[in-house]
């Protein structure tokens, strides 16, 4: 469990009532309002008034405890220490059996004109600011059981993934080696679930051992299997990919890369789940998220904030150290290394930090690299490699992929691919294309050149559309060989995470899936390949799909 650097409240054994934070509790009397027009609103509709609340902690988490308390006070109702003649509602953990109640409260019997109601009940209330019946939420009421056994069912339907490995950060931008912790989960009764994990932050998880053959791998329950949500609607639980984003970046930039990877996988199953999350249950029960992150996504639900992204992204260091790993080519490493040399702004870096030729580049452009472009931007930058490209050969296909060809809104960068059709006609043209860029003046930085011995080459640099007013973009070019083509052009359209699902689904079935092929009869020993095995056709993108026994996905559909 990730329970490392955890704050100490959350460390804190659940308390009884009277351990609670008073301080707190003063706190949202005194500001019952806040400042913005939302919260008065909110407050005005005091849902709660003439309720009087008594919450039994046993089984409830202490920061969810904390914002009930908050809460009731907040919408009108008036939070109760302990159970007397006044208590009209009592609030139990949706475990809680009638009998063990008895126990905790000293009754002989239930006293009448109570209403004993399990959490799930308020925490509707609170977000849907009414008065919900609490009929089907009532502990001694048998509709209850009806209600939560569907929710059990629905939660049942959850997609999980084995194992989710070779992160690696952007601007380190490479297929890279697992170097993931690996952890013991053999144990677990379903091989391939994740519902029943209680880890958290550092939760990622060891692939079974690799069973033989294909047949027998269900791949329904993988990432790469399932479509991402529908860009047309709202994202659901936006504001939560949102914070748990921050958190990934902050624990990433503090040297905590397992906790930041726990996030990614909490963000990417938040991703995939296509609805709106309602209930703590709905939390708990995502794919990769254990107890303490399904805390954090309920509290930023009910509270729309994270505490402890304000914690720890407060610091000078934090500020420091996430401004500095936005500049192209600074990894968290550097970032730290400079704010341990004192240096605490841009200009500071500039004058006397040793950077090195790219991170010049990234800092002369910090703010315009910064910034994510339009796709309709994105767009005119395809054009322009194209029309420059086919100047050299009308016949070659240039194409952007990445976040455009999955139809995202905004792009980092822009992600081209360039082939031929006759499979040699590409050869010589990468050279010839940078240079055609370079002379009009449209490559404006090169980052990194990669024309080695590969059958495929790469180029990362900055552009800048002829238009006034434009801005540098970041833009990447790769020319691959058309036999490569499928699996390249599946490589660069992404996501990361989609790829790393692909990638562990071929490592599952015997094989190896890469920018380059997917290859048959993979031998590996302790996780290292032996053999490396042989690449099967893969004349289309849908062929790859279907040699991983995984239904097609269009590129919008592969946003996880
Ligand atoms: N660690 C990585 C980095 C990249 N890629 C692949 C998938 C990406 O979609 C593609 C392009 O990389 P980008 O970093 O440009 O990512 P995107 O284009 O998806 O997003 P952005 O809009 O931020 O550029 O390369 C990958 O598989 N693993
Ligand atoms: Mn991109």
């Amino acid at each position: 469990m990730a329970s490392r650097n955890m704050p100490s409240t959350n460390k804190r054994k659940r308390g009884k009532n009277e351990d609670l934070d008073a301080e707190k509790c003063k706190k949202s009397k005194l500001e019952p309002g806040g400042n913005s027009a939302k919260s008065t609103a909110e407050n005005n509709n005091r849902f709660l008034n003439g309720l009087h609340i008594l919450i039994i902690s046993a089984g409830i988490q202490k920061f969810r405890f904390d914002i009930f308390k908050k809460q009731i006070i907040k919408y009108g109702g008036i939070y109760m220490e302990k159970f007397t003649d006044e208590t009209s509602h009592i609030i139990v953990d949706e475990k809680m059996e009638l009998d063990r109640l008895c126990r905790i409260l000293k009754w002989d019997s239930i006293p009448t004109g109570v209403k004993i109601i399990k959490s799930l009940w308020l925490s509707g209330c609170l977000k849907d600011n009414n008065l919900n019946s609490s009929a089907n939420f009532e502990l001694d009421n048998q509709e209850f059981r009806v209600q939560s056994v569907k929710n059990d069912l629905l939660n049942d339907n959850v997609k999980v993934e084995p194992s989710t490995s070779n992160y690696s950060p952007k601007n380190e931008h490479s297929p890279t080696k697992d170097h993931s912790p690996k952890k013991d989960h053999s144990s677990k009764k379903a091989a391939y679930s994740d519902a029943d994990s209680d880890y958290d932050e550092a939760n990622d998880r060891a692939l079974p051992a690799s069973p033989k053959g294909h047949k027998h791998i269900p791949t329904e329950k993988w990432v790469c299997s399932a479509a991402s949500s529908d860009k047309k609607k709202e994202i659901p639980n936006k504001n939560v990919i949102a914070k748990l984003e921050e958190m990934a970046k902050n624990y990433k930039n503090s040297a905590d890369k397992w906790r930041s990877f726990g996030y990614q996988k909490a963000i990417a199953a938040l991703k995939t789940y296509n609805k709106e999350i309602t209930t703590y249950e709905d939390a708990v029960a995502l794919r990769g998220v254990g107890k303490k992150l399904a805390d954090k996504i309920w509290e930023i639900i009910q509270t729309g904030e994270l505490r402890k992204l304000n914690e720890i992204s407060s610091t000078d260091e934090a500020k420091t150290t996430n401004m500095f790993s936005d500049i192209w080519g600074v990894g968290a490493t550097t970032a730290r290394l400079w704010y341990t040399q004192g240096h605490r702004t841009l200009a500071n870096l500039e004058k006397n930090a040793n950077l090195n030729r790219q991170q010049k580049v990234g800092l002369r452009l910090y703010d315009d690299l910064k910034e994510r472009m339009t796709r309709e931007e994105a767009g005119k930058i395809e054009q322009y490699v194209k029309e420059t490209a086919q100047k050299i050969n009308p016949g070659l296909i240039a194409m952007a992929c990445g976040s455009y060809r999955r139809g995202k809104q905004t792009c980092g960068d822009v992600d081209v691919l360039v082939t031929h059709p006759d499979g040699k006609s590409h050869k010589g043209v990468f050279q010839k294309l940078l240079h055609g860029l370079h002379e009009t003046g449209f490559l404006t930085d090169d980052l990194v050149t990669q024309d080695d011995h590969s059958t495929q080459q790469k180029y990362l640099g900055v552009c800048k559309l002829p238009e006034e007013g434009s801005q540098h973009r970041r833009l990447d070019i790769i020319v691959v060989p058309h036999n490569e083509l499928a699996c390249a052009l599946m490589y660069f359209t992404g996501s990361a995470h989609f790829n790393r699902s692909c990638r562990n689904l071929a490592i599952a079935k015997g094989m190896s899936l890469s920018e380059h092929s997917l290859n048959t009869g993979v031998i590996r020993s302790h996780g290292e390949k032996i053999n490396k095995g042989t690449p099967l056709p893969t004349p289309t993108e849908e062929s790859v799909f279907e040699l991983l026994g995984i239904p097609y996905r269009s590129p919008q559909e592969r946003d996880h």
